[in-house]
């Protein structure tokens, strides 16, 4: 049968997630890039496959509900392309109430300091009563959302990544147990079937939400982090004169394929370089560059500071200026 899955705010994650979910309605396949994913050992709960998400898990409708008419006509050419239910997705501009209130599930994906008024404003109430209500705004949390919503609506907080878009996402969701607003039958249903969206279109677990700024840092910023690592990889290779496109494919391939070997095997990152660090070869000496240059302790602070500044976000008189004036 399916649900309608409603999108409030659907720019780059809200087309992430989407996109992921339509491509997984499409083809059905648990591995989209021929690539296999064996469950790890240690690392990470197993991903269910899509043979272990039953087909009613996951919606059969969507609404995309943006504030612009650009918006508009630029979501419905990228909808459009994905094929499948695709050029189904019903795409909207200020109707965020209406449209909350024909769905079953509603995601929000605007940004943290749109949050208050987005779920206040006139018809909100109505609309997401006894509602489950999925936010993936980094830095507004459970607790600030109960303010702003009625008390039959059910909330649960996801932080997914822009790797969702191809399947390969990850996403951390919580819903604390001292959730006294929701019955513990729904709550099971509500966990159910955001693990089913979301290791639809990648891995999904449950952490507890003290722990979500560090995970917006570390999974939700994470592509970013991986991508200046990438392309830093990539300019060397070009500084020794590869070819650009190719040294960008090696990097990329290589950057997956270690990352896919510690998630398969579940061995420590360290154990995987030794064995590429030939006694007095070049990799020891590229190592020890690289530790020379502190590159451990600046991305493990780049998370550090990333969490800090996380946990601002949504939070009042810590906008960026840009937000202030709305
Ligand atoms: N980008 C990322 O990698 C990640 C982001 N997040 C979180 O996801 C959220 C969204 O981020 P991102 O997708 O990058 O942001 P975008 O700016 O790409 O998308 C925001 C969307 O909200 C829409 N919007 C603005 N005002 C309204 C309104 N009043 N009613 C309905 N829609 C509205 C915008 O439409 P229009 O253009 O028409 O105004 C736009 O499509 C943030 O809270 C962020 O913290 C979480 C994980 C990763
Ligand atoms: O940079 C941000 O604030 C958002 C949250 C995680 C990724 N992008």
């Amino acid at each position: 049968m399916g649900y309608t899955l409603c999108v409030i705010g659907c720019g780059t994650m809200g087309i992430a997630i989407l996109s992921g979910v339509v491509d997984v309605l499409k083809s059905p396949s648990p591995f989209p890039n021929g690539m296999s994913q064996s469950s790890p050992s240690g690392i990470s709960t197993p991903v269910p496959t899509l043979a272990t998400v039953p087909d009613e898990s996951l919606p059969s409708k969507f609404t995309a509900c943006v504030s612009r008419d650009d918006s508009v006509r630029r979501l419905k050419r990228t909808f459009e392309a994905l094929g499948g239910l695709g050029p189904a997705i019903q795409v909207i501009a200020g109707h965020n109430a209406d449209s909350a209130a024909h769905a079953d599930i509603i995601i929000l994906c605007c940004k943290p300091h749109q949050a208050e008024g987005i779920l206040t404003a006139p018809g909100m109430v109505h609309a997401l009563e006894g509602k489950l209500l999925i936010s993936i705004l980094a830095g507004v949390t459970i607790s600030q959302m109960r303010g702003w919503v009625p008390a039959s609506t059910r909330l649960i907080r996801a932080m997914p990544n822009t790797p969702c878009k191809i399947r390969e996402g990850m996403t951390v969701l919580s819903s604390p147990d001292a959730e006294l607003h929701t019955p513990l039958h729904l709550l099971a249903k509500d966990k159910e079937i955001c693990t089913s969206i979301f290791s639809s279109i990648g891995r999904a677990r449950f952490l507890d939400e003290k722990h979500f700024d560090a995970c917006t840092a570390l999974s939700g910023s994470g592509p970013a982090f991986a991508c200046i690592f990438l392309e830093a990889l990539a300019d060397g290779g070009v500084m020794m004169g590869l070819p650009r496109a190719e040294a960008l494919e090696l990097a990329a391939q290589t950057l997956q394929g270690a990352a896919r070997m510690t998630l398969q095997s579940g061995a420590h990152p360290a154990a995987i370089k030794d064995t590429v660090t030939t006694p007095g070869g070049c990799t020891i000496a590229g190592v020890l560059t690289l530790e020379d240059g502190r590159v451990r302790s600046t991305i493990a602070r780049a998370i550090q500071v990333a969490t800090e500044r996380a946990s601002e976000l949504g939070q009042s008189g810590k906008q960026p200026t840009s937000a202030r004036k709305h």
